[in-house]
């Protein structure tokens, strides 16, 4: 678990602390998003949990101890830190990359090779092809999977991701964010993901911590942002498709009922998000998907959706 203590940080000269009486906690195992307009104190919060920023006031705890108390090179080794565009070594084989810190903490040769190997191949990059090549042979997002390799070789606990997917184009980037999340989920890591992408931050993180200006606006889960943003910044930072964000994360299952679709009728899963079921609706001209010997309705997708736009009439003052 990582906690943030009324953390504050403040450069020299700045007009106001880049980080400001900061409480935040992380549970062990789950993935916090931290978004907000840029200049916020995104990188800053995750700087000094690897003690690149040293707090001004305040404390972060690692398991209830205080980072601050220990050696920041030690505390560097257990953690994983990707960044965008990952800072790969460029004149070093893509092996010597992911070996980087297994390397540093001595490992036998023979260990550190399997674990490169098992390495490329939990990210998905067959170790045969890609062992040697060295980074400037592989595309953005190749190198991005490289980065999250090389991150998790050492199998650190924590790990700290800034814009990791920034430099790939959209389609990769879907790709990696539903891939390289399910990895992380199941190996049960504590993830820090700084991200510009409201759509990153929801698929990926447990809990969301919007910030504004160095202070934490909001911090939740993505499901109760989208339906209880804490204030007008929160939901204009949501933007306006907040209805649709949230179809995109419930499950068709979920809100199927009993009775089955008589005759034909267009059949989606259970697994299928109910923003999946309602683009099925509008392409084939139906109101209702058969799923099984239940169904989908449209009025089942649009009370759903109404969660959200019933919310927001509750905050709009009389
Ligand atoms: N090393 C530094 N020296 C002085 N000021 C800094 C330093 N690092 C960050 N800042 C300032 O602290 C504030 C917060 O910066 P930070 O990089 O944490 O924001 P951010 O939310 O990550 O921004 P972005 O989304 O643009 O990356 C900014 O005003 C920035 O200019």
């Amino acid at each position: 678990m990582i906690r943030f203590e009324g953390v504050t940080k403040r450069f020299p000269g700045a007009e106001r602390p880049a980080v400001e009486a900061l409480d935040l906690t992380v549970a062990e195992g789950t993935t916090c998003a931290l978004i907000g307009p840029s200049g916020c104190g995104k990188s800053t919060t995750l700087r000094m949990i690897n003690r690149l920023a040293e707090p001004d006031e305040g404390r972060i705890r690692i398991d209830g101890r205080d980072i601050a108390d220990g050696d920041p090179v030690t505390l560097r080794r257990g953690i994983g830190y990707v960044l965008q565009g990952v800072g790969l070594f460029p004149h070093r084989s893509v092996a010597q990359n992911v070996a980087t810190v297994p390397t540093l903490l001595g490992w036998p040769r023979a260990r550190i090779a399997a674990r490169v190997d098992a390495m490329l191949a939990l990210v998905g990059l067959d170790p045969g092809r890609f062992r040697d090549r060295r980074p400037d042979a592989l595309s953005g997002g190749q190198r991005q999977r490289v980065g999250v390799a090389r991150a998790l070789a050492a199998d650190p606990a924590i790990l700290l991701m800034d814009e990791p997917f920034g430099a790939v184009d959209p389609v990769a980037r879907t790709r990696l964010q539903a891939e390289i999340g399910a990895i992380l989920k199941r190996l049960r890591k504590t993830v820090i993901l700084v991200t510009h992408d409201i759509g990153e931050a929801l698929h990926m993180g447990d809990q969301v911590a919007l910030m504004r200006d160095g202070r934490l606006v909001q911090s939740a889960s993505p499901d109760r942002l989208l339906v209880a943003p804490a204030d007008a910044f929160t939901a204009d930072f949501l933007g306006e498709g907040r209805s649709l964000r949230r179809l995109a994360r419930l499950r068709a299952g979920d809100f199927a009922q009993a009775d089955a679709v008589e005759g034909m009728a267009p059949t989606i899963s259970d697994e299928a998000s109910l923003q999946e079921a309602l683009d099925r609706m509008l392409a084939t001209g139906t109101n209702r998907l058969a799923l099984g010997d239940r169904s989908l309705t449209l009025d089942a997708v649009r009370n759903a959706a109404r969660a959200v736009s019933e919310r927001e009439a509750d905050r709009t003052p009389p």
